[in-house]
């Protein structure tokens, strides 16, 4: 029953954004530090390879072409996305966790979403060394296109005559200051995190660094079952190699310590595997034979996978004359636009197909809901005739729906969002679409419905389901909060060595997550780390 092999000062589980930034600033810090990814490769760098024939020949995985991001949604080719017996969700399972296929939007969030949502320790003021290792290290731009040129600005122009000139939101550099401090009716171009014309994110920055140093290692293939732990105390972890069917343990040194990045539904799936969570969850869970510990060694801690927060959406489908839509290709883009990609990192290809992003707060009694909006470029579903683009309207920071991660008959994570099961909530995102709806131009038409509608009606479209309607955004987050399931220094309640960094910690922000995640976790391992010796 003993683990065998190395040693480790930290074990951290999932490449994604915070368990790269985590395992990279530990190793930093001096620690022996492994970090496991169950998935395999991604970028070309890490040895991924599966590609539209038009990249033969570079040094380009489908993973490094921003231009390739909405493919992944028909093509699986390379096996980026989780199996269906690892998470019931759209969710990637490779080197970089969900910023290996997603949009790459790199958006600060406002001040008010630490200072309003988040305990001591972690508001703005605390916050500030974490933003700025996080901007330092990680580059980003709105004009990715290495010819200097914006594409696709048809829909930016129209966009803005809308917003701009008539709705009265204000253009700016969305993280430029203080828009990245407040992003009350602000309107830009959006900010990606790619460089030279391809995808970059934690990957091509922190864990390159983390790479490079001796007390680092990087095992892929790799999937933790449970953490192995002596009462309150994690020992290591039981794995799964390449899908073998025997498993095997890596262990912690005494003093070390065990840190979940696993992501907002496989970090509390794991915690319940290990014994953590809900007792009737667990009993479940043990009645079904997945669980290895007895109920006398179960620890309760009920804020694993509660509360679990996904951005609600709602697609817009919006046609004006003067808007050339633009669909992109996975294996048969334009010549010419596959040319100035390969040629020059330049043109439609080096960007996903954001055009525009824009937010505003509704008030709400004391609080207030945040409401984002983002434009593509092209139409969906029923809409696609050229002319056409598609406004994606998400609620943000302040919703109060929130769903649970349970666990399927196998175990396996199976998050509810319950959209709008506050009603405030509806209330609050119709308010929104009424309120820019008034401003429409008459050259710009929603087609999939009426301009004139009211808050009410508004409120009644957006919370009856159809293909535009109550879509989840895999935004999952806030699946084991601070206070109910790890404390201020994202330590799992009832463990005295075991971390949770990830999506599961942050709260509902206004801004797609990934650069909150990674500054909350750049900021964990602050407080981690600050904790000394007093770790045993
Ligand atoms: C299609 C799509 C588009 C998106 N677009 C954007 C966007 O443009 N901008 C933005 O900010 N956000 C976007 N997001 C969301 C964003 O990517 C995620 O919120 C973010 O990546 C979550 O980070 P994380 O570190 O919590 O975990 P994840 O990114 O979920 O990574 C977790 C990693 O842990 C691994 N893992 C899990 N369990 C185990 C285990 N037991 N053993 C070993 N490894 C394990 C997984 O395989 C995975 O690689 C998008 C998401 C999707 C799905």
């Amino acid at each position: 029953d003993l683990c065998a092999g190395d040693e480790w000062d930290v074990i951290v589980i999932g490449s994604g954004p915070a368990g790269i930034v985590a395992a990279d600033r530990m190793s930093e810090a001096g620690k022996k530090t492994l970090l496991l990814e169950q998935g395999g490769p991604s970028y070309y760098s890490t040895g991924g390879r599966a590609r539209p024939a038009w990249l033969n020949g570079t040094e380009l995985s489908r993973v490094d072409v921003p231009g390739l991001y909405t493919s992944i949604f028909s093509n699986n080719e390379g096996d980026l996305m989780c199996a269906s017996d690892v998470v019931n969700a759209y969710q990637a399972c490779t080197v970089g966790g969900n910023t290996a296929i997603n949009a790459g939007l790199f958006f600060q969030p406002p001040a008010s979403d630490w200072d309003w949502y988040c305990p001591e320790g972690w508001k703005n003021k605390d916050m500030q060394c974490a933003i700025e290792k996080v901007r330092t290290k990680q580059p980003s731009t709105d004009k990715p296109s290495q010819d200097g040129k914006r594409y696709l600005q048809s829909g930016f122009e129209a966009a803005k005559q809308w917003l701009v000139d008539r709705a009265g939101y204000a253009e700016v550099g969305l993280n430029d200051c203080p828009s990245s401090h407040n992003k009350t009716k602000v309107f830009g171009h959006p900010i990606w995190n790619y460089e030279g014309g391809q995808r970059s994110g934690p990957v091509k920055t922190y864990l390159e660094s983390a790479l490079q140093r001796p007390n680092f290692s990087f095992q892929t293939g790799t999937k933790v079952l449970r953490v192995r732990r002596d009462g309150d105390v994690a020992k290591g972890v039981d794995v799964q190699i390449n899908g073998a069917s025997n498993t095997s343990c890596i262990s912690i040194k005494e003093g070390g310590m065990v840190i979940s990045s696993a992501g907002a539904l496989l970090s509390p799936q794991l915690l319940m595997w290990s014994g953590i969570g809900d007792p009737a969850i667990l009993s479940k869970l043990s009645a079904n034979g997945h669980l290895t510990v007895t109920s006398q060694e179960w620890i309760n801690n009920t804020g694993v996978g509660d509360n679990v927060f996904d951005n609600p959406n709602t697609f817009i489908e919006l046609y004006s004359q003067s808007i050339s839509s633009y669909a992109y290709s996975y294996s048969d883009p334009p010549p010419q636009d596959a040319q100035l990609y390969l040629n020059n990192r330049s043109g439609t290809y080096t960007f996903g197909g954001q055009t525009s992003a824009f937010w505003d707060f509704i008030p709400q009694g004391d609080d207030r809901i945040g409401c984002q909006g983002t434009i593509g470029s092209s139409g969906f579903r029923d809409y696609t005739d050229n002319g056409t683009i598609t406004l994606n309207v998400y609620g943000t920071s302040g919703l109060r729906s929130f769903g649970r991660v349970n666990l399927d008959d196998n175990g396996i994570a199976l998050p509810s969002s319950n959209f709008y099961s506050d009603p405030r909530d509806a209330t609050a995102i119709a308010t929104f679409i009424h309120n820019i709806f008034q401003a429409l131009p008459p050259t710009l038409t929603p087609l999939n419905v009426d301009r004139n509608s009211s808050v009410q009606e508004l409120t009644t479209w957006i919370s009856t389901w159809s293909p535009y309607t109550m879509g989840n955004v895999q935004h999952w987050s806030s699946s084991c909060r601070f206070g109910a399931c790890v404390d201020t220094n994202t330590r799992v309640l009832g463990m005295s060595n075991l971390f949770v960094v990830d999506a599961s910690i942050v709260p509902p922000l206004t801004t797609n997550p990934v650069m909150g995640i990674m500054i909350a976790a750049e900021r964990a391992v602050e407080r981690i780390l600050g904790l000394g010796s007093s770790l045993s």
